[in-house]
């Protein structure tokens, strides 16, 4: 088991977070959070319920909520999965960058389609062309993830396993590395 700090997880629809997410804390031996499910259960709603009745803006309070609850829950130990959006918000980003190992899982717009396209659980993909959807939000979204990680993991060729292998193998040579700088503290680990 690597001793690390909590782990975030960012990426676009699709990339994988929830599903990385969930290896690598087995692997870890952390406790899995999405906050995605976090958002529903508060809620006692799904997310298209939540955009149906709220639009989008009362879907990104929530995910602000969530998110800060989380952090001041002072929770240990854990791998969080976020949504695709959860950059889209200064205040996100801040809460972000100070409470976690942030990853990104890079996936291309052709495998984000490919990925997301046997599900209609995410609203944004529901009305209009997909494909013009993933690449305009990409195309914002992409230096905001860049932004608040420290890694930033590809994802495109590779099976979910070794995905979960690339981003294990990256979180230990990145404490590693920190480890061996005394003047570099990660001081990360506080819900
Ligand atoms: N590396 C991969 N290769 C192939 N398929 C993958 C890979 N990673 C995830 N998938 C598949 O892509 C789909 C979406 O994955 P997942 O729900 O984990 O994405 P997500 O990043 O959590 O998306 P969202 O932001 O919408 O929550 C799932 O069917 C999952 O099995
Ligand atoms: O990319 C987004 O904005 C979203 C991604 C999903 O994870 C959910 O959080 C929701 O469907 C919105
Ligand atoms: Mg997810």
């Amino acid at each position: 088991m690597i001793n690390a700090p909590n782990i975030i997880l960012v990426g676009p629809m699709g990339a994988g977070k929830t599903t990385i997410g969930r290896l690598i804390s087995q692997s870890m031996g952390k406790e899995f959070y999405d906050l995605d499910k976090v958002i529903e259960d508060n809620a006692g709603a799904d997310i298209p319920w939540i955009f149906e009745r709220e639009g989008e803006e009362g879907f990104r309070k929530r995910e602000t909520q969530a998110l800060s609850n989380m952090v001041q829950s002072d929770t240990h130990n854990t791998v969080l999965a976020t949504g695709g959006g959860i950059v889209t918000r200064s205040e996100n980003r801040d809460i972000l960058q100070q409470d976690g190992l942030v990853v990104y899982l890079y996936a291309s717009v052709a495998q984000q389609l490919y990925r997301t396209s046997k599900s209609s659980h995410r609203p944004l993909l529901q009305a209009g062309d997909p494909k013009a959807t993933l690449k305009k939000l990409f195309e914002v979204r992409d230096p905001l993830y860049r932004e608040v990680a420290t890694l930033v993991i590809e994802t495109d060729a590779r099976h979910p396993k070794a995905v979960a292998n690339k981003v294990l193998e990256a979180i230990k040579r990145y404490l590693t590395s920190e480890d061996s700088n005394p003047n570099a503290h990660l001081n990360r680990g506080s819900w």
